[in-house]
């Protein structure tokens, strides 16, 4: 068996408008994603996964959807959770040229599911690492993140950045442009992140951009806007500027916001941390529930959002300097 894990991450700037080539800046946190694949002597595919928003299920198919068994978990729930997974598999053989190989695989997960932390690139990323290795094949860490890339394009239906994967798959602070992707010096930031126990469906939420932008030049405008705020925001991060950084992220979630991607319990946790004095507030990855994340080097945004009603859990993050860690 070949074990790998993966961080998620938070965005500093740019979610959403990275789908349409403007650069974003997303930062690996420590929390994690860890894949176990073990080759199996037949051709299926067994997933067992503890994490989901459920009590863990594992589930056995030979690959095709008509073959799947009932299991008891809803259809759509089921199908969204196998999706990255079995994406990330079709990406093991077309690697080792081998279809007809079947995997034991096996996801413990520290990330929220749709909550805006990466758990669906972290998962992408740890699963195709061990799949590969599993099969004696390791891969460099651009081409690992490139298929990551690509089972999050397949699965979001051909509506996904480089952003997530790259991050994951490299840790660290990343740039990511299209596809130009590269890391960055980084101050170790007070990242503070508040999650409403909620998620987000990242195909729709896309799709409602996708579609605003579409419709309105100014939500064209908006879209590049948040691009002119991620270019000033990496310049205040090679100067260490925290300030700004705040009041750049502070922008940034307004027109997130515009673009119909907040939703209440997120601009309630945004407005309990800025109110508790810190730098600056947003939500982070796709939107519609989830997560937010501040900055602030004292206490009080955490106290403040551990009493705002709406918010579930609020803790510190640290920056993973590690992407995808080779375990077993
Ligand atoms: N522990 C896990 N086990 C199986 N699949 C997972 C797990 N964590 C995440 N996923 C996959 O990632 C999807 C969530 O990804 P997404 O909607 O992009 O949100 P995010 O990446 O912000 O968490 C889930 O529907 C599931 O397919
Ligand atoms: C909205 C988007 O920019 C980020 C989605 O992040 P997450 O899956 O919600 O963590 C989509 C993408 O970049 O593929
Ligand atoms: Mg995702």
């Amino acid at each position: 068996m070949a074990v790998s894990s993966a961080p998620g991450k938070v965005y500093l700037f740019g979610e959403h408008a990275v789908v349409y080539g403007e650069p974003a800046v997303p930062c690996a946190i420590e929390v994690r994603a860890r894949v176990g694949v073990e080759q199996r002597s037949d051709n299926k595919l067994r997933i067992h996964s503890e994490d989901l928003s459920l009590d863990g299920f594992t589930v056995e198919y030979a690959g095709s959807a008509d073959e799947r068994p009932d299991v008891d978990v809803s259809e759509s729930l089921l199908t969204a959770a196998m999706g990255y997974v079995d994406g990330a598999i079709e990406q093991v053989r077309d690697v080792t040229g081998d279809d007809d190989v079947g995997f034991d695989v096996t996801i413990e997960s520290d990330i929220p599911l749709g909550a805006g932390l990466g758990s669906s690139a972290a998962v992408a990323v740890a699963a195709i690492d061990a799949g590969t290795r599993e099969l004696g094949t390791t891969l460099e860490i651009d081409e690992l993140a490139e298929r990551a890339y690509q089972t999050e394009y397949d699965v979001q239906g051909g509506q996904a950045s480089r952003a997530d994967t790259f991050c994951s798959a490299t840790g660290g602070a990343v740039r990511v442009e299209g596809d130009d992707c590269r890391s960055l010096e980084a101050p170790d930031l007070p990242i503070v992140i508040g999650f409403d126990g909620g998620a987000g469906d990242t195909g729709e939420l896309v799709a409602g951009v996708r579609g605003l932008r579409e419709e309105y030049e100014f939500a064209a405008d908006t879209v590049e806007s948040i691009g002119d705020i991620v270019r000033n925001g990496e310049q205040a991060l090679a100067e260490g500027n925290i300030e700004e950084l705040g009041r750049l992220m502070n922008f940034n979630h307004g027109l997130l916001s515009a673009l119909g991607v907040s939703s209440r319990s997120l601009d309630s946790m945004v407005w309990a941390a800025r109110d508790a004095g810190a730098n600056g507030a947003k939500l982070t990855g796709a939107g519609g529930g989830g997560c937010i994340v501040a900055l602030d080097e004292s206490d009080e945004a955490e106290t403040a959002l551990s009493y705002t009603p709406g918010c579930k859990d609020t803790f510190r993050a640290e920056l993973a300097d590690t992407g995808v860690r080779r375990v077993e």
